[in-house]
């Protein structure tokens, strides 16, 4: 068990994605956590792990050393006000999109230690990527903690906070487009006579190993890609009819549109 204890503000998509991914490491255990929401739905998902749970946003503060603020970002100012008088001294540390450490510190008016975290969903399967606000207030056995909590569930960066913006856009969101990419893959596989089942797993694998090929052997992608497209061979046809459908210029502006409406949240 850490010396210190970490509550979550919302368990949630993202909120119980980074909780049970960290408890199914040998680095944390349920002991470590507690959680408050405001549905009793999440509530009884976090228990049924035997999770402990706190009956409001506060008792969690009192209780918790490090808060994790896992709420919507339209929900974060009314979550933050039920916090009010309970965070000083306290780190919080913020996975919300779009709301700046700043904004953050003027809603709670404590000395609290901020950290802006961008995570995403495959920490639930402890493969993550958490980009960290290298801005940040935190001390030394604080940071050292929260990188050890993030990266027992995937890969940590360290960026400043005028990134985290394209890092929600890339990494936040990335999960949502690599499943579309994966879904649009078997569907063409479908198409040409694959069963649906078997489709999803060739796709699925591809899409492992290819990013896994890129991180341990740093293999540039455009190398990768020219690796599998023989002169006059069939992987070229493909890439082709990728081009043709405007597939970089459509994932390039994705990332646009992702960033902006951070920026604008
Ligand atoms: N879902 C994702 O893939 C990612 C989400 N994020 C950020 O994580 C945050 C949470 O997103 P999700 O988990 O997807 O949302 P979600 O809607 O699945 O979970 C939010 C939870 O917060 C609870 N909640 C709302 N107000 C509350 C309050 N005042 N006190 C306690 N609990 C409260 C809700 O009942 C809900 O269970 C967002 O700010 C989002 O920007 C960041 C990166 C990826
Ligand atoms: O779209 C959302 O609200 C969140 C932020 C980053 C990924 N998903």
């Amino acid at each position: 068990m850490l010396k210190k204890r970490i509550g979550v503000i919302g368990y949630g998509n993202m909120g119980s994605a980074i909780l049970r991914g960290a408890i199914g490491t040998d680095a944390f255990s349920k002991e470590d956590f507690a959680v408050y929401d405001i549905l009793s739905g999440p509530m009884k998902r976090a228990e049924d792990l035997g999770i402990s749970t706190a009956d409001s946003n506060a008792r969690l503060c009192d209780e918790c050393d490090i808060i994790l603020l896992a709420v919507k970002p339209q929900n974060a100012a009314e979550a933050l006000e039920s916090c009010k008088g309970h965070l000083k001294g306290k780190v919080l540390v913020s996975i919300v999109a779009g709301l700046w450490a700043e904004r953050i510190a003027a809603m709670i008016d404590e000395n609290v230690r901020i950290l802006r975290v961008m995570p995403n969903t495959p920490a639930l399967v402890s493969e993550g990527m958490f980009v960290l606000c290298s801005d940040n207030t935190l001390n030394e056995e604080e940071i050292t903690l929260m990188s050890q909590l993030f990266s027992s569930i995937g890969i940590i960066e360290w960026l400043p906070e005028k990134l985290i913006d394209v890092a929600c856009g890339l990494s936040g969101g990335g999960p949502a487009y690599t499943a579309m990419f994966i879904e649009a893959l078997a569907d063409g596989a479908v198409k040409q006579g694959l069963p649906r089942d078997t489709a999803y797993k060739l796709a699925a694998q591809t899409c492992l190993g290819t990013s896994k090929m890129i991180l341990d052997t740093k293999i540039h992608p455009g190398a990768l890609k020219d690796m599998v497209s023989s002169p006059g061979g069939t992987t070229i046809e493909g890439v082709e009819a990728l081009e043709k459908g405007g597939f970089r210029y459509s994932v390039m502006n994705c990332i646009k549109a992702a960033t902006e409406k951070s920026k604008e949240l």
